[in-house]
């Protein structure tokens, strides 16, 4: 089935206007829609803890802070961008006293509602505005005059106008100059995982680590395979994101294309088909979820566990004496004004 794709003239920008909005969070998303909010005319409040350190750079870009129980109660429209496993604790703390009756409560990810970690009530507007790029894309799209696509969802729709609020959140940050498409929560959450644990993030990471363990176990220069194994990648995939993996074999030479037509399902074989259906399956069934969850509320050692052993990996101490080599490459992240 096609998906429905909205655009600038299909989205009215005044509803938004005429609302109060909260953003929880300011970190990579919450800066974002924050100041776009904002530079779209939207009256804009920031939630965030006391001592919390995103609380001066919010306010040094103009923005009013206030706790995450205050800008709640004040109000309209709350949007949660803490990361997914604060947003049941920051629910149940300060959101849930303050939602009454007609106001929406709005994500950027579907997890805590698709798994019910979040149960608002009846009475409350439940939508998705979840631009498909990182916060920092988001930002620096609007401020260029163009735009990140996103999503939109709606889970929950008491007063009938869910879907043209959620439209029009989307146009102030420039979602709808690209384009924003209707999802439901569900199919957003669980593909959203999937694209970052089977592909994006978790596939793409041990591919590159495993073809730098090969080439170096056989005696290669850990250089070498750097530049073999990640460096290039970017020119890869810059390649499929302006045409298609199509135009990435167009453009590499012909013997790279006839490797990679031999070798490539060798390495993503039936094996690994079957695995990342089962990934898939411990999404959809909530496993996935559940072990992240008792993680946080354990104190988090797994992930620090993994972020520690993946730090030590060779990868990481070659990588970073490259980059020193190359002055354009390590850009750090910052917020765009
Ligand atoms: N990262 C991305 O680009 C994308 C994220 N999303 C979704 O957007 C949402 C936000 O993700 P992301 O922007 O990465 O989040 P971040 O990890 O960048 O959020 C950090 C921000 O949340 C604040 N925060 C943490 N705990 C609390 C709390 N208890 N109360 C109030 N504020 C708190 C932090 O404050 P402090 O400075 O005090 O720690 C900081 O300002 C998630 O649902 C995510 O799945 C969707 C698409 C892409
Ligand atoms: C790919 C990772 C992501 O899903 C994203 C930037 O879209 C995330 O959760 O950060
Ligand atoms: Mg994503
Ligand atoms: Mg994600």
């Amino acid at each position: 089935m096609t998906a429905e794709v909205f655009y600038d003239g299909d989205a009215d920008l005044s509803i938004i206007q005429g609302k109060k909005v909260a953003v929880i969070g300011y970190g990579s998303q919450g800066h974002a829609h924050s100041l776009s909010l904002r530079d779209s005319g939207v009256e804009v409040v920031v939630g965030l803890q006391e001592g919390s350190k995103s609380r001066p750079k919010a306010e040094e870009q103009g923005l009013t802070v206030k706790t995450p129980a205050e800008a709640s109660a004040w109000a309209d429209v709350i949007m949660v961008l803490a990361p997914d496993t604060a947003q049941r604790k920051i629910y149940a703390e300060s959101i849930e006293p303050n939602l009454t009756a007609g106001k929406a409560l709005f994500f950027g990810h579907g997890l805590n509602i698709r798994f019910e970690l979040i149960k608002p009530p009846a009475d409350v507007t439940i939508a998705m505005v979840a631009p498909k790029g990182p916060g920092h894309l988001v930002r620096r799209q609007y401020v260029d005059g163009k735009g990140v696509p996103a999503l939109i969802a709606i889970e929950q729709d008491p007063t009938g106008e869910g879907q043209a609020l959620a439209l029009s959140y989307a146009k102030a940050i420039g979602g709808t100059r690209a384009g924003v498409i209707k999802t439901t929560f569900k199919e957003e959450t669980e593909t959203d995982l999937f694209g970052e644990q089977a592909v994006l993030c978790g596939g793409a990471s041990a591919l590159v680590q495993t073809g730098f363990e090969v080439l170096t176990e056989a005696g290669y220069a850990p250089e070498i395979a750097y530049f073999e194994c990640l460096h290039e990648l970017k020119l890869i995939v810059d390649l499929m994101y302006e045409g298609g993996i199509a135009r990435q074999r167009y453009s590499v030479s012909d013997t790279a294309e006839f490797g990679d037509y031999v070798s490539g399902p060798r390495v993503i074989n039936a094996a690994v088909k079957e695995e990342m259906k089962a990934i898939l399956a411990d999404i959809q069934s909530g496993e996935f979820t559940r072990r992240l969850i008792a993680d946080d509320d354990a104190g988090a050692p797994e992930l620090k566990k993994f972020r520690e052993e993946a730090a030590k990996h060779p990868i990481e101490i070659t990588g970073a004496k490259l980059r020193g080599m190359m002055s354009w490459v390590d850009r750090p992240i910052t917020e765009t004004a």
